[in-house]
């Protein structure tokens, strides 16, 4: 008996033994690369990820690397080793480096912490994981139902959601009611993507909708996916839950397409084409037509053409690409999208002076007092004038970009390049290392001095050359072309980024010139308007007063009001980068 014993013991020692020293070889990859220092070899930089996790608890992580960034003043590529508690981080501060080895020149794959995690949320066979022939594939069938003409040919659509939304806001300045602004903004955000998606209103504005309820359930079932040691979040029911959530909202949405494919069989003028534009309309549209020039994967050629005129008819692997991408529309369109909103109604507040000259826009456009609505209905196209209400919108996502890339390089692949040149230190810097990922993270490169200078201010006309205080800031150079990049670039780009510029646009015009939203969390001030610091570092650094009582609070364990560069509404993690507690306030009729 004690001989089994020992040799148990023996056994787990040697496996202990080989891990430790696998790991510190690993560790050892990185001598000379451009890193935070590490506090030894065994911990790597684990230090770094409990203190960023205690400075910024709640808060999105992809303020970690920013805030090291600054801290340890490391160049525009450098690496994160979290491992064995995460991935070896390469983080990418440069937005010419990024585009030309992660996303554009050299498309790299997704990484498994990005699929891992959308897959759980929307199984797999989702446009944002899938790979290689098959995305291009989905991807070329939804591009119409996503192009810009399409888009605006909807924009009076957006128009009648949009107004529900106005007058629900307007309703609430009356009656001087608490509410959520992100809340809202969602439920206008999932209308228009219904709209977009099947050609009818899902009207959750007016009652909640069974797939409006099943995902924000399904978001909220994820847990925390901040934590970074695997204990801090445990839950033994969750998987049974996910998984009857799963199959809820796989009927709710087959249930929804079904009705689609029957007004469409109604609506199919006499050449078997819809007049309809929905993005569902205009895919079944490609797909007939591929299908009778025998161009469909995996369908042997010379089959007869089908129309889809009955849900019958759908075949089977088309029903799933649609189903998937139906979910995949509604995850990554509706929380982005009406983060954006809330940011703007929330920053033009907090900067009257812009809110003066957005008004100004307005009326120089659209005329003093005139109903927006109508006429943008009449003339969508008015849109393009509003150049400074646009440049609002990028302000607003270059501070609080809603979500990002995640890519790894693959080995099997051939071709593949596998190490980058930084160009300004001349360093051969690899790619391809055990369990990294690479980040080309749109939260540091729109803080990147070179492109933005004073990058905690919010400054709209930054992105209007003929305003900018700015003029010799690379963002007007070559280099600069990808330094804005909420919607990421390459090939695996945003498909929804002429739909969301569109509906936050279409919205601020209609609701902003009246509306005046004023931030309250439950038990706090209103209004709270924090000194915007010259960086998260220095906010947070000994010796100030916030990072003092920041400190202090993280020794006693006792409740602390955070903010990140300034803002109280700092960015969470809740699929998407979303405002912390959903953006509370009141709105107020502007005199
Ligand atoms: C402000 C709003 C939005 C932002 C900031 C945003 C941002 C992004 C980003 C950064 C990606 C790349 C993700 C990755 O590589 O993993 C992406 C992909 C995607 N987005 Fe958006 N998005 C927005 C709105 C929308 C809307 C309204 C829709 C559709 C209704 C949409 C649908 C998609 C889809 C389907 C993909 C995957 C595309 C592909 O891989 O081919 N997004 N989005």
């Amino acid at each position: 008996m004690l001989k089994t014993i020992g040799a148990v013991l023996v056994a787990i020692f040697s496996l202990v033994s080989y891990y430790v020293y696998d790991l510190i070889q690993k560790r050892r990859q990185l001598d000379g690369l451009p890193q935070p220092p590490m506090k030894n070899l065994l911990l790597g930089h684990l230090h770094l990820a409990d203190e960023c996790s205690k400075l910024f608890k709640g808060l999105h992580p992809h303020v970690y690397a920013n805030y090291l960034r600054s801290k340890y003043n490391l160049p525009e590529v450098f690496y994160i080793d979290w491992r064995p508690f995460g991935p070896l981080w390469v983080m990418f501060a440069d937005p010419e480096l990024a585009s030309k080895y992660i996303t554009t020149e050299q498309s790299l794959q997704k990484s498994l912490f990005e699929t891992e995690y959308v897959d759980c949320v929307l199984g797999k066979g989702n446009m944002v994981t899938i790979e290689g022939a098959h995305h291009k594939f989905v991807r070329s069938m939804f591009n119409p139902g996503f192009s810009l003409n399409n888009i605006m040919s909807m924009a009076g659509q957006i128009v009648d959601d949009v107004v529900v939304f106005r007058n629900k806001l307007r309703k609430l300045a009356e009656t001087n009611e608490w509410f959520q602004m992100e809340e809202e903004a969602t439920q206008l955000t999932i209308d228009v993507i219904g709209r977009l998606t099947f050609d009818v209103s899902l009207d959750c504005q007016k009652q909640p909708h069974k797939i409006a309820r099943l995902f924000r359930q399904r978001l909220l079932l994820l847990g925390d996916q901040t934590s970074i040691f695997p204990w801090e979040d445990v839950s033994l029911t969750r998987p049974f839950k996910l998984w009857w959530n799963y199959r809820q909202l796989d009927k709710a949405i087959n249930d929804e397409l079904d009705a689609k494919i029957l007004r469409r069989a109604n609506e199919l003028s006499l050449d078997g084409k819809s007049s309809k534009k929905s993005s569902i309309d205009l895919a079944l549209n490609a797909y007939e037509k591929e299908q009778a020039m025998g161009n469909i994967i995996g369908e042997k050629k010379g089959l007869e053409a089908i129309r889809i005129d009955a849900p019958h008819k759908l075949p089977a692997s088309l029903r799933t690409d649609l189903n998937q991408s139906i979910k995949t529309f509604i995850f990554a369109g509706h929380d982005t999208s009406s983060s954006v909103i809330s940011w703007s109604f929330y920053l033009l507040h907090r900067y009257p002076e812009c809110q003066a000259k957005v008004t100004e826009e307005l009326n120089t456009i659209f005329g003093v007092g005139s109903d927006i609505a109508e006429k943008i209905k009449t003339d969508p196209y008015l849109l393009n004038k509003c150049h400074y209400l646009t440049a609002i919108v990028k302000e607003a996502m270059r501070l609080f970009n809603p979500a990002s890339t995640l890519r790894s390089v693959n080995g099997k692949l051939a071709n593949q390049k596998t190490t980058l040149t930084d160009p300004k230190t001349g360093q051969t810097l690899p790619m391809l290392m055990s369990n990294n990922a690479l980040w080309p993270l749109a939260h540091m490169i729109h803080r990147n001095t070179r492109f933005f200078p004073e990058p905690t201010k919010f400054v709209p006309e930054r992105f209007l050359p003929s305003q900018t205080p700015y003029p010799d800031a690379e963002l007007f150079t070559p280099a600069g072309k990808d330094a804005f990049r909420p919607f990421e670039k390459g090939p695996r780009n945003c498909i929804g980024q002429e739909l969301a510029m569109t509906e936050i646009k279409i919205t601020l015009a209609i609701c902003v010139r009246d509306l005046d939203f004023v931030v309250e969390y439950p038990g706090e001030a209103p209004d709270p308007q924090p000194p915007i610091p010259e960086s998260a570092a220095a906010e947070v650094a000994e010796g100030t007063e916030y990072g003092d009582a920041l400190r202090g609070a993280i020794k006693t364990g006792k409740p602390f009001v955070r903010r990140y560069e300034g803002h109280r509404t700092y960015q969470i993690l809740k699929g998407s980068a979303k405002p912390d507690g959903g953006l509370p306030g009141r709105i107020y009729l502007r005199k």
